[in-house]
């Protein structure tokens, strides 16, 4: 498997996961996952290095047998997907990670600090109502933060967690937390940007904060036909005037992104008044003060339609390392690509790294700029491109 490329390892994940509108869904831990984690260790031995695997998942690719005590230069991104997702989100940096390990293993380079590939296990917070949980349990987070979470089929985080990693753990050898020197993180843009501007590479400058809700809103279930319309507590008539002043108030938030994404209905029949809504509230800012702005207008309607606020995500923004960013402006030049700098609308297991270690991302365009659907593409050109600026960079840091 000397030449396979960036290109190769995606297409074998082509019938992983494949959803009825040919997208993918591959949320964590569910069958589909469990089998894209088993390709990636097969990938990761046909390449040569070492697989491992740690407790909540997080797979790990090594040169060899020895897991390393020092501080690493880690690699990765991550395996899950949304609901109906592209097949490049996540699992494109994933794999060129393993590749340029082992490009870099291969070539014979001195190495003056253990190089590791990490697959994060879940990012997108698409199966529980929680995010960045393999980056952040390799952080120091404790799986009892995560174990209690229930699916929406009634499933626990825990009991299915350990179910995955058991049917892996024979296979693969078994990972504890690293000390981390750096993390570089390669991923597709997701947005429009690159491709507008015609530009090969991106350098990301900053990944905004992003805080995500539960709103919870609670009425009287009862008879569609024998209620008068004056004796209802209808819950969804109250969350839609919820919704629309939610709308209302955000859309006065200068550059603030807001999206409610998830919303439903109990008992959700076409004959009985709705007794309990719940929506997911998504917001994104670049600047925490701003975000906090807009957290407390929530707050304040949420509180005047008496209904419930969990918060379930909160991440801040994250400033990209300037030394790191200079060193893939370099390699961007020296394979003749040409590069700008952007900041980051997504969210990424980067930002989580971020706060604790120097930490760089590398984006290539992707066509349209559509990203979290079926149609989300990158051209082989462009993966490739990625892919050896990722390799030059790395064979740069631990030199
Ligand atoms: N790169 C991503 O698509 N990340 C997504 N997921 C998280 N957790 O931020 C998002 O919603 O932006
Ligand atoms: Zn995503
Ligand atoms: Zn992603």
């Amino acid at each position: 498997m000397q030449d396979k490329k960036i290109t190769d390892l995606l297409e074998s994940f082509q019938a992983i996961g494949r959803t009825k509108n040919q997208g993918y869904t591959r949320t964590v831990y569910d069958q589909a996952w469990c089998q894209a984690q088993k390709q990636c260790v097969n990938i990761i031995k046909e390449l040569g290095l070492v697989p491992w695997v740690d407790e909540i998942g997080n797979l790990y690719a090594t040169a060899d047998l020895t897991w390393p005590k020092e501080p690493v230069i880690l690699v990765g991104s991550h395996l899950d997907t949304v609901v109906d997702g592209g097949l490049y989100d996540g699992l494109y940096g994933a794999l060129a990670a393993v590749l340029s390990v082992s490009q870099i293993v291969k070539s014979g380079q001195r190495m003056g600090r253990p190089l590791v590939a990490v697959i994060f296990s879940e990012e997108e917070g698409s199966r529980f109502d929680a995010t960045f949980t393999g980056s952040q349990y390799l952080l120091g987070r404790h799986l009892k933060d995560f174990e209690h979470l229930v699916d929406a089929r009634g499933q626990t985080f825990g009991q299915i967690r350990q179910a995955a990693v058991a049917a892996l753990s024979p296979f693969v050898q078994t990972a504890s937390r690293l000390k981390i020197a750096q993390y570089l993180e390669l991923h597709i843009e997701q947005g429009p940007i690159l491709e507008k501007a015609g530009t090969d590479i991106g350098i990301v400058t900053t990944i905004v904060g992003q805080e995500r809700f539960l709103i919870q809103l609670a009425g009287q279930a009862n008879h569609a036909g024998t209620t008068p319309m004056d004796c209802r507590d209808d819950a969804l008539r109250r969350a839609v005037g919820l919704l629309a002043d939610l709308y209302r108030e955000l859309a006065q938030i200068p550059d603030l992104r807001y999206t409610i994404g998830k919303v439903q209905l109990e008992p959700n029949v076409a004959n009985v008044i709705p007794g309990l809504v719940t929506f997911a509230l998504d917001l994104r800012h670049q600047d925490q003060s701003v975000l906090s702005e807009a957290v407390g207008v929530v707050a304040e309607l949420v509180d005047r339609y008496r209904a419930k606020l969990e918060r379930t995500t909160a991440v801040m923004p994250t400033q990209m390392d300037a030394g790191l960013q200079e060193e893939i402006a370099g390699a961007c030049q020296s394979v003749g690509l040409t590069h700008q700098f952007l900041p980051s609308g997504a969210g990424h297991d980067a930002q989580v790294m971020g706060e604790q270690v120097p930490t760089a991302m590398i984006f290539v365009p992707s066509v349209g700029g559509v990203s979290h659907v079926p149609e989300e593409t990158t051209t082989p050109a462009d993966l490739e491109n990625g892919q050896r600026v990722l390799t030059a960079v790395l064979a740069k840091l631990v030199g």
